[in-house]
């Protein structure tokens, strides 16, 4: 039974609309010869679930296995073990037809476009529909509104070679929406571009996710992009998820060193090098004791510094501090520094569990 036929002939289930848009079930990926020995471990027991209509980035470092991840969701590889499950049908079961109509439903982007030099913007968004064997008028009609939807209607008859990096990325996004796909992968679609061209095209794809209710699971090393767009994350590190969740509690809860390292220069929560090389562990009489304070949720949004001061009824220096967005919500880091005597500090225990400011103290200086 071909991937097609089951979702036209299985009866809706009530349960479908609560069902993952993507399930992962103890996936294992070994690539290499027969023996154990030969074999290199890429994925190692992945549980994951990516919900329908959310945004999910997977973030890792290079090697981590997040390319290999995406690839099993489109069937471009196979699992060793375990389940990879597409909108309830298992992929790994199915045969090249099945595969074939797999592919239809699920859109792809990619770091360097992969637009055909040969074909203007128009024909290339047109490829898949030509495969799909549809008639010309049809495909016009397909594919005018999606060119237009992504901003460059002027641009049809364009070729790559006369397109910008962010130009050709919208016409590799409209490329993939013209089969109507449920879910889009995105494999560090950005990660070739500037900065403002990257927001232009993440707020691109917030948009289409928002108004076509498309599933998006995206792959990045970029921190700023999962930070910008994905509603959900999961951290991967050689071959296993490490942390997995909403992103504003995995950004500012993370448990896991991958997690927080990958995460401090993206949050800005590194400390400055003259701060970090004379950080000590311990106090001596007379030094003081810098302080993170971090402000989200409902801290966010109250004069707690100035408070801080008065409390304390000591010097406060503020050496660090960054306001950011996390997936819409307010996050914000400062470092503080005050005198580390016993009474001080015991007044700031008592505010910090007053005011429910989370806290991590970083060290000692003179
Ligand atoms: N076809 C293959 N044969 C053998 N090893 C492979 C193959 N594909 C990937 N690997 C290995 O699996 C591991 C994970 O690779 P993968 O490309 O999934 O990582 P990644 O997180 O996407 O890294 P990058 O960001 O650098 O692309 C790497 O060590 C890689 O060398």
């Amino acid at each position: 039974m071909t991937f097609l036929h089951t979702a036209v002939e299985t009866a809706p289930s009530p349960l479908a609309a609560e069902r993952p848009m993507v399930a992962f079930e103890a996936v294992t990926k070994r690539f290499g010869g027969a023996d154990d020995k030969s074999q290199f471990t890429a994925l190692d027991g992945i549980d994951l679930s990516v919900a329908r209509g959310a945004i999910t980035g997977i973030i890792g470092r290079s090697g981590a296995g997040k390319s290999t991840l995406i690839r099993l969701v489109n069937g471009l590889e196979k699992a060793t073990s375990g389940r990879v499950v597409v909108d309830g049908v298992e992929v790994g079961a199915l045969s090249e037809n099945g595969l074939r109509d797999l592919r239809r439903q699920v859109g792809m982007i990619f770091q360097h476009f992969n637009l055909l030099s040969s074909r203007t913007a128009f024909e290339n968004v047109a490829l898949p529909l030509e495969i799909a064997g549809l008639s010309a008028k049809a495909i016009r009609d397909k594919v005018v509104p999606l060119i237009d939807l992504v901003g460059l209607g002027d641009k049809s008859d364009r070729y790559p070679a006369e397109l910008s990096g962010g130009q050709k990325q919208r016409i590799g996004i409209a490329r993939a929406l013209a089969t109507s796909p449920k879910l889009l992968l995105s494999d560090e679609a950005t990660s070739a571009l500037d900065p403002e061209t990257t927001q232009s095209i993440l707020a691109l794809l917030k948009r289409i996710n928002a108004e076509l209710g498309l599933t998006v699971l995206l792959i990045t090393h970029e921190m700023e992009v999962v930070k910008t767009i994905a509603s959900d994350v999961a951290v991967i590190d050689r071959g296993r998820i490490v942390e997995a969740g909403r992103t504003f509690d995995v950004f500012t809860g993370a448990k896991h060193e991958t997690t927080r390292s990958l995460l401090s220069a993206a949050l800005g929560t590194n400390l400055p090098e003259w701060i970090r090389s004379n950080l000590k562990p311990q106090p001596s009489v007379g030094d003081r004791v810098l302080v993170r304070l971090i402000f989200f949720g409902s801290t966010a949004f109250q004069p707690l510094t100035a408070r801080l001061v008065t409390e304390l009824g000591a010097d406060v220096n503020i050496l660090a501090g960054t306001i950011e967005e996390i997936a819409g919500e307010p996050y914000g880091s400062l470092v503080v520094a005050y005198p580390a005597d016993p009474a001080v500090t015991e007044r700031a225990a008592r505010f910090y569990a007053a005011t429910g400011l989370s806290t991590e103290v970083l060290g000692y200086v003179a």
